[in-house]
């Protein structure tokens, strides 16, 4: 068997084909959505994705509003950065790139961003809402898998699905998408902790990667025609290296594979989200 890739790239070209026209919708109300992005400090990995989300912003028509802080920015002049967006009519959605440095409180700086400019779903309101199975953003990344799952036609209901990692980016918060009864899988979220993770994956249709660590899920781990997506990112020899081993593709029946798969899709969302949130604002 040879799996069916999960193109994440082309779905989400197609998406913004999807998005471009609303936006254009918007404008003719007199609505430009705005994206903001609040970026502190130099790590390249996260200014190559900050860049790429606002040259995707500007393929759909949504404005760019950029902050970029240095790393050893204090708690109080970030919230301030936070405050100024947040009052700022110009910025209708936007996101602090994660990791943020270790002398910060990241979880404060996410409750300090209004609920309503939530464009990455990640916010403790927003967070509250999905739990509680309201309207409201959704985080980028799960939101991506579950799109590409199911514009794949991949069966969700019912399926069985190992989520290797426990991070509020993916892991969690995947767990509590994929098990609302508009998707209907039953979730084992496989960490650290886990004490036969082999087994967990070999009897799921569906397993998500998002553990970073380096070739975690081998071939001898996947039920033959499983769908894998693999989202881990490490650094192997100053390499990009996912979780998924060489060799998976000859045993599962679909993958998403890094690059290439969720990755984009994470971008997506947001935009979409972003959408969204203006959509909304403009019908109020
Ligand atoms: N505030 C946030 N921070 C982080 C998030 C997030 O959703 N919100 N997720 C990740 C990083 N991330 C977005 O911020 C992200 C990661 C990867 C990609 C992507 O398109 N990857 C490409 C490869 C790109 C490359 O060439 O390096 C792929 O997988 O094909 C987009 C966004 C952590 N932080
Ligand atoms: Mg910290």
């Amino acid at each position: 068997m040879t799996a069916t890739i999960l193109d994440g790239r082309a779905t989400k070209d197609a998406i913004f084909s999807e998005l471009a026209p609303r936006v254009a919708a918007l404008a003719e109300q007199g609505i430009t959505p705005g994206l903001a992005t609040v970026l502190v400090g130099d790590d390249p990995g996260s200014h190559a994705y900050v860049r790429m989300k606002h040259s995707d912003s500007a393929k759909v028509g949504v404005n760019s509003i950029r902050r970029e802080l240095p790393a050893d920015i204090s708690q109080a002049k970030l919230e301030a950065v936070l405050d100024e967006l947040n009052a700022d009519p110009a910025c209708t959605g936007y996101i602090v790139q994660l990791p943020l440095p270790k002398q910060l409180d990241a979880g404060a700086i996410l409750e300090r961003i209004d609920p309503e400019k939530d464009a990455d779903g990640l916010a403790p309101v927003s967070l509250g809402r999905l739990v509680l199975g309201k309207p409201g953003p959704l985080p980028c990344t799960p939101l991506g898998i579950v799109e590409l799952l199911r514009r794949y036609e991949v069966p969700l209901d019912g399926a069985r699905v190992a989520v290797i990692g426990r991070g509020i980016t993916v892991g969690r918060t995947l767990g509590l998408l994929l098990t609302r009864r508009t998707e209907n899988a039953t979730v084992t979220l496989c960490h650290t902790g886990t004490r036969d993770l082999a087994a967990e994956v070999r009897r799921s249709d569906i397993v998500v990667a998002a553990a970073g660590s380096p070739g975690l899920v081998t071939p001898d781990m996947v039920k033959p025609g499983a769908a894998v997506l693999d989202v881990g990112v490490s650094r192997v020899d100053g390499k990009l290296a996912g979780d998924v081993a060489p060799g998976v593709e000859e045993v599962a029946g679909h993958l998403a594979p890094n690059p290439g798969g969720v990755g984009p899709m994470t971008r997506a969302m947001l935009i979409s989200n972003v959408v969204e949130a203006a959509e909304r604002a403009a019908a109020r």
